[in-house]
């Protein structure tokens, strides 16, 4: 199977034909290769995302590796890392190797699982890091999202351990002891709804401790999904440092904040909460400097009964992978004047950095982030930028329903995703 995507502006730089052919960016004639018309249409580096969680082995009935992928591919992505807060939990050789390969059957996007960092996610003691590093699905990744690995000592002794096979730990900084019944970020919208509060703090301690470890032991630090303006400023004082952190920030931190919860609306319930204007402006600004280097979507599907619940109840997450793209482009867009019609005074190239290049190589996924030049695998999207869509959530190829987007107008939308030079996605609709 072989395309010829006609005039189509690779990362909104002037207009060319691009060929695939074998799986690769090609060159020469066309032959019987399937026009595409991508007039008006950006090419970007397919999407990585370095946190998405799936819920199968365990919850399919939330999502599945499958339709999880297929939003994904939606999105624009052709990667990505599979967190491990399934159940059972990915803390075993046999468990990455599933989901490994469930991926690869379903075909969409490559599926790249993240090991646990402790046995169970309990923070007790270190899982088998070794055997899951040389097991079929080679992780690099290692994470108890949705825990923290709050115990320091094992945090260090993880940290150490994946220095070996240049892995990298991703801690999910929260503080146990103080957000102990925490319902939303501690303030003042939380003051007069009368909701137990997440303190700023809590996030920035462990960031804090853990940037200290990672600069102590000379290994890999990534930290997810940061949230507060001061845990930016621990970020850029650690990288001023040379200490080898990298941060991801997810789309909904760049676009809402705690006002959400006025609501009482569930689906605006996450972890790490959601928070204050003057924290969305930090990470706005720290992304585009590159204090943060990625956007990561924390794709967390929830099954009805765990959402539409009372807030008190519920659990916390959000969908992610299909509204990615155009919330990033609804975030940087605005508060630098306005991304223009067609997507006039959007940067392209900081986009493919922040949302494919970066986040491939911290994964250490060599065949995804390239640039788009003959002879690189054809792993791409096609975006229209001048789109503008209404956001429904029966629309969604997820199994869940939680987007925090429900209604809203958003800009920007994914019209072809290739993996390997196949089609996952054309006309804006999934191919299989
Ligand atoms: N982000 C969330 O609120 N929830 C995530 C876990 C996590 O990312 O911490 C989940 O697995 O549902
Ligand atoms: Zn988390
Ligand atoms: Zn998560």
């Amino acid at each position: 199977m072989s395309f010829l995507i006609k005039g189509v502006s690779v990362l909104g730089k002037g207009k060319a034909d691009l060929l695939i052919r074998d799986g690769v960016i090609a060159e020469g004639g066309a032959g019987n290769a399937q026009v595409i018309d991508a007039d008006g249409l950006v090419a970007l580096p397919g999407l990585v995302d370095l946190h998405t969680h799936l819920r199968e082995p365990g919850r399919e009935d939330a999502e599945t590796v499958e339709t999880g992928s297929r939003a994904a591919a939606l999105g624009g992505y052709t990667a990505v890392c599979a967190m491990a807060n399934t159940s059972p939990v990915a803390d075993t050789a046999g468990v990455v190797e599933q989901v490994y390969r469930l991926g690869r059957e379903a075909g969409l996007v490559d599926v790249q699982p993240i090991g646990a960092v402790t046995v169970g996610l309990a923070g007790e003691r270190l899982a088998e890091l070794g055997a899951m590093a040389t097991s079929a699905a080679q992780v690099r990744i290692f994470s108890d999202d949705g825990h923290c690995v709050a115990d320091p000592r094992l945090m260090r002794r993880a940290l150490e351990y994946v220095k070996a096979f240049d892995g990298v730990i991703a801690q999910h900084a929260e503080e146990p002891r103080l957000t102990e019944g925490a319902q939303m970020h501690e303030g003042e919208v939380a003051t007069r709804l009368g909701l137990t509060g997440w303190p700023a703090v809590a996030e920035e301690a462990i960031i804090a401790r853990d940037v200290l470890l990672a600069e102590h032991v000379g290994s890999r630090l990534h930290v997810c999904h940061v949230s507060t303006a001061g845990s930016v400023e621990v970020l850029r004082h650690a990288k001023a440092r040379g200490v080898k952190v990298t941060a991801e920030v997810t789309p909904h931190h760049l676009l809402l904040t705690d006002e959400r919860a006025t609501s009482y609306d569930p689906v605006f319930k996450v972890n790490p909460p959601l928070r204050t204007a003057a924290d969305v402006e930090a990470l706005r600004a720290a992304l585009r400097e590159g204090v943060i280097d990625i956007v990561a979507t924390d794709h967390a599907p929830h099954a009805v009964e765990d959402k539409e619940c009372e807030w008190g109840y519920a659990r916390p997450g959000m969908l992610g992978l299909e509204t990615a793209l155009s919330v990033v482009l609804d975030a940087l867009g605005s508060s630098a004047g306005g991304a223009g019609a067609g997507g006039a005074g959007v940067d392209w190239d900081l986009i493919a950095e922040r949302m494919s290049r970066a986040p491939a190589r911290i994964a250490g996924l060599t065949e995804h982030g390239r640039d788009i030049a003959p002879g690189a695998p054809a792993n791409l999207t096609l975006v229209d930028p001048a789109a503008r869509r209404r956001i429904d959530p029966g629309e969604s190829a997820s199994r869940s329903r939680n987007t925090p987007y429900a209604g809203m107008t958003l800009p920007g939308r994914v019209m072809a995703t290739f993996l390997r030079g196949e089609a996952t996605v054309l006309d804006g609709k999934a191919v299989k």
